[in-house]
C-alpha cells in the first residue's frame, strides 16, 4: 500500500480493463483520461457540488463540446425522471458513441451517471469522479448502475464498466462527517468479507486518523477497500454468485453483505437513511443470523457490532416493524423464487450464501436490532 504523495494506480483486468487512480489532486488527469476521442463530453454533477466541479467544469470546457447536467442531490437523483432529464440533455447535444460522459459526486450521482452512459445508445464511456469516501470505496468501480424505483432500491439498472475511476483524496475536505462515516460502512464490509487488516486497522488506530481524509490511515483504508472489490468483480462481473449447495464462495455477492437488511430499512425510510448507515446495520443483522444458525460464533458477532460502532456507524435499528422490513429483504436481487439468500460468514474472509434462512432465526435477529437501537 502506498506511503507516498505519488497516486497509487489499482489495474482492474477482464474484458475492458481500466485503472482506478487514488490519490491528491488526481482529477486532473480527467482529459488525458480520456483522451482526443470524445468531441462531447456531459458532465453529470450533483446540485450541491456545483461549485466544488468548477476546476474539472474548466479542464473539460477547455478541451471538449461541454454539456453540463446538474442533477439532485443525493438519493433524489436515482430516479427514471432524472434519468430521462439526462438523455434529453445527451440527445440535444447530439451524443454520439465516440463521447462520454463524466461523472461527479457520490454513490448516487455515479450510479445515475453510469446508468445513463450505460444506456444512452446501448452504451457510451463514462469516468467518475467520486467525490464522497463511499463512491470512492465501491459505487464508482465495479460497474454497477441504476435507479430506484416506487417498489425499492436499485431494481432498474445495468452492467456497464467505467473507462476510469479517479479518487482525488482532496475533493473529500468538505465532507461531512455523516457522510465519511457511512462511507466507512462499506469499508468494514470490506473487512468482514475478505481483509481482516481492515478491521484490525479500524478497531487499533485512533477515530480520528481513520477519518482523517490527508491521512495514511484513511488512504490505506480506501485502497485495501477498493482492491477487495477488484479482486471481486474481476472474478464475477455481472454477479452470477456461489451455489449454496457446496457453500463456495459467493463470487460477486460477497459485496452485497449486509445489504438485504440495509436495503430494507433505506427502502423502509424512503432513503432518507445514508446507505452506508444501513449497510452497517445490516452487517450487524446479518451476523446475528449467522450466529442463530450456528454458522458464525458469538464472538465474530459482536466484532461487528463493536467495528462499526468504533468508527461512528448505527448497528441497530428500531424504526419500520418486522414484517414490512421482510416484504423489503424479499425484493433483494439475490432472492430466487420465494427463497431468500442471505450473504452470511462462516467466519471473517469466508463468505457463502444461506439460502432459505430460518423465520424464527431472521425475528430473533431483529428483536436484536432493536434493542442495539
Ligand atoms: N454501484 C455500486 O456498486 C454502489 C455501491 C455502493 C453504493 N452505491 C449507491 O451509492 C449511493 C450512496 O452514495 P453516497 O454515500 O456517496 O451518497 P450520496 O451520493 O447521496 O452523497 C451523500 C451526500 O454527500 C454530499 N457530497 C458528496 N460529495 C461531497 C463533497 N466532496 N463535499 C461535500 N459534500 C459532498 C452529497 O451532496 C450528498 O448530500 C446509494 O444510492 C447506493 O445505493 C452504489
Ligand atoms: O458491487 C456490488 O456488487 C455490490 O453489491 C456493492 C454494494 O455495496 C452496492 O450497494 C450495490 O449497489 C448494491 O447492489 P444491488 O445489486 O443490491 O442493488
Ligand atoms: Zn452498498
Amino acid at each position: 500500500m502506498s506511503t507516498t504523495d505519488q497516486p497509487t494506480v489499482l489495474h482492474v483486468g477482464g474484458s475492458a480493463p481500466y485503472d482506478v487512480v487514488v490519490g491528491h489532486g488526481v482529477a486532473q488527469r480527467l482529459v488525458d483520461l480520456l483522451g482526443t476521442r470524445p468531441t462531447r463530453v456531459a458532465l453529470v454533477v450533483a446540485e450541491a457540488l456545483v461549485e466544488l466541479a468548477g476546476p474539472v467544469r474548466e479542464a473539460l470546457a477547455g478541451a471538449y463540446r461541454l454539456t453540463e447536467v446538474v442533477v439532485p442531490d443525493g438519493e433524489a437523483a436515482k430516479t427514471p425522471a432524472v434519468a430521462a432529464r439526462c438523455w434529453d440533455a445527451l440527445g440535444e447535444a447530439g451524443f454520439t458513441r465516440s463521447d462520454a460522459v463524466v461523472t461527479f459526486g457520490g454513490g448516487a450521482t455515479t450510479d445515475l451517471g453510469g446508468f445513463v452512459a450505460a444506456s444512452w445508445l446501448r452504451g457510451v464511456p463514462v469516468v467518475h469522479v467520486p467525490t464522497t469516501l463511499l463512491a470512492m470505496v465501491d459505487a464508482a468501480v465495479g460497474g454497477k448502475t441504476g435507479v430506484n424505483t416506487d417498489a425499492g432500491k436499485n431494481l432498474v439498472g445495468a452492467f456497464h464498466e467505467p473507462a476510469g475511476v479517479l479518487c482525488d483524496l482532496s475533493l473529500l475536505a468538505g465532507l461531512p462527517r455523516r457522510d465519511l462515516v457511512a462511507g466507512m460502512g462499506e469499508v468494514v464490509k470490506c473487512g468482514f468479507i475478505a481483509d481482516e487488516r481492515i478491521l484490525e486497522l479500524v478497531e487499533t488506530q485512533d477515530v480520528e486518523a481513520v477519518l482523517d481524509t490527508d491521512g495514511p490511515v484513511l488512504r490505506e483504508l480506501v485502497e485495501r477497500a477498493v482492491a477487495v472489490k477488484i479482486d471481486v468483480v474481476v472474478g464475477d462481473l455481472k454477479e452470477a454468485g456461489g451455489s449454496e449447495l457446496t457453500g463456495a464462495h459467493p463470487g460477486r455477492e460477497a459485496l452485497n453483505y449486509g445489504h438485504t437488511m440495509g436495503h430494507a430499512i433505506e427502502r423502509a425510510e424512503h432513503y432518507g437513511m445514508r446507505h452506508g448507515d444501513g449497510v452497517a446495520i445490516g452487517c450487524c443483522y446479518v451476523a446475528e443470523v449467522a450466529r442463530l444458525a450456528g454458522v458464525l460464533d458469538e464472538a465474530t458477532a459482536a466484532r461487528h457490532r463493536a467495528a462499526f460502532a468504533r468508527v461512528g456507524l448505527p448497528t441497530g435499528y428500531d424504526g419500520a416493524d418486522f414484517e414490512e422490513l421482510l416484504a423489503g429483504m424479499k425484493l433483494d436481487k439475490k432472492t430466487r423464487g420465494d427463497q431468500l439468500r442471505l450473504v452470511v460468514l462462516d467466519a471473517v474472509g469466508r463468505p457463502r450464501i444461506l439460502a432459505g434462512p430460518a423465520e424464527e432465526h431472521l425475528r430473533a435477529a431483529d428483536a436484536l436490532m432493536r434493542a442495539h437501537a
